[in-house]
């Protein structure tokens, strides 16, 4: 039954989306102003693309002044590489950076039209911040999350104490980035069960102006991206562990067949294998289907804190 209406549901939003592009001019233009919560790996991204592709003004919240300084000393840094490169001019790099505004007070949104939330994939953090969102945020503002795997209905009900009220609830959506957010094309747009198709529209119509490609998908563990991806890379761990192939067979076939810039076993060390765990539990968890069980050795790694690229050692040592 539940995927019953899953299909209807990512059929409608499928039809919805081809509907966009002659209303998607009306509804970027409706974004004068964004704000991102949290100035990490992700929020630093996507405020800075936003600042340079959209061409809005961002207000940068993070709890954390250190992470800011970190983040706005990185964003620097990337503008001026891509002035070196001469992929920009000195003049659009400096414009980009007066667009960003970091600050520590998350009572700055007061006043943007668009939100996007990038603290760390915890449930309840998530759900309290957007309680905080709907009560100070304008009621007009869309309530944008960039979320890898927590449900957006979810996240969408901890906006009211009261279901039947959607006047918050349809507002929030999900703009799931892709990592590097100024690198990757793709992103992934995700309805709850209270988003409404205004709401929608105007999450694929400021991706677009970021200069991204939206996909639509529903509300549905791992959504489309991880429930792609990351049983792929957990039958990798499976074959390395059962001993259908070593590390480097796995990685070199799919490389050297599938014309992708690296293997699964890289490429989870890359994302990191606590994150990828974490994701595989959700899916497993979440659909009660066995074929979603996570790989023993993943979860051994990640006791042993083998995490890949971030701890020194993954599938790889670095
Ligand atoms: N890293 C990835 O590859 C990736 C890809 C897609 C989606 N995501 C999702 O994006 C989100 C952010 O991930 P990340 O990798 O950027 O995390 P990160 O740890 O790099 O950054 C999180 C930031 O949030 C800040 N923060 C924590 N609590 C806060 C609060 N209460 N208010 C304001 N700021 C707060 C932290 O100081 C930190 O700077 C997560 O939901 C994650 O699942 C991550």
């Amino acid at each position: 039954m539940a995927s019953a209406i899953t299909r209807i549901r990512a059929s409608q939003l499928s039809r919805q989306i081809r509907h966009f592009s002659s209303s998607s001019a009306r509804y970027a233009a409706e974004v004068k102003s964004l704000g991102v919560l949290g100035a990490g790996q992700m929020g630093l991204g996507i405020a800075l693309v936003a600042a340079q592709k959209a061409g809005v003004p961002v207000t940068l919240v993070d709890s954390s002044q250190a992470s800011l300084d970190k983040g706005i000393g990185f964003a620097e840094k990337l503008l001026s590489k891509d002035v070196s490169k001469q992929r920009i001019t000195q003049e659009q790099a400096d414009q980009a950076r007066s667009r960003l505004s970091p600050t520590t007070s998350i009572e700055e949104l007061s006043k943007v039209d668009f939100v996007i939330e990038a603290v760390p994939e915890i449930p309840q953090l998530k759900f309290d911040i957007f309680a905080k969102l709907a009560e100070i945020c304008p009621k007009h503002a869309i309530l944008a999350t960039n979320t890898s795997s927590i449900s957006i209905t979810k996240i969408a009900a901890a906006t009211t104490k009261d279901p039947n009220d959607t006047s918050a609830s349809s507002r929030v959506v999900s703009t799931h980035f892709m990592n590097p957010v100024p690198v990757q094309k793709g992103v992934e747009i995700i309805s709850g069960l209270q988003t409404s198709a205004e709401t929608l529209e105007t999450a694929v119509a400021f991706c677009k102006a970021m200069g991204k490609i939206p996909s639509v998908s529903a509300d549905s563990p791992g959504f489309l991206a991880n429930r792609i991806l990351m049983p792929y890379i957990n039958e990798a761990v499976i074959c390395l562990e059962t001993g259908v192939g070593d590390r480097d067979s796995i990685d070199a076939i799919m490389k050297n067949g599938t014309n992708v810039p690296m293997g699964p076993l890289q490429l989870a060390d890359f994302i990191g294998l606590d994150t990828c765990l974490a994701i595989m539990k959700v899916l497993h968890q979440e659909t009660g289907d066995s074929k979603y069980r996570p790989s023993v050795l993943l979860a051994k790694m990640v006791d042993a804190g083998w995490l890949g690229k971030k701890s020194g050692k993954g599938f790889y040592d670095y």
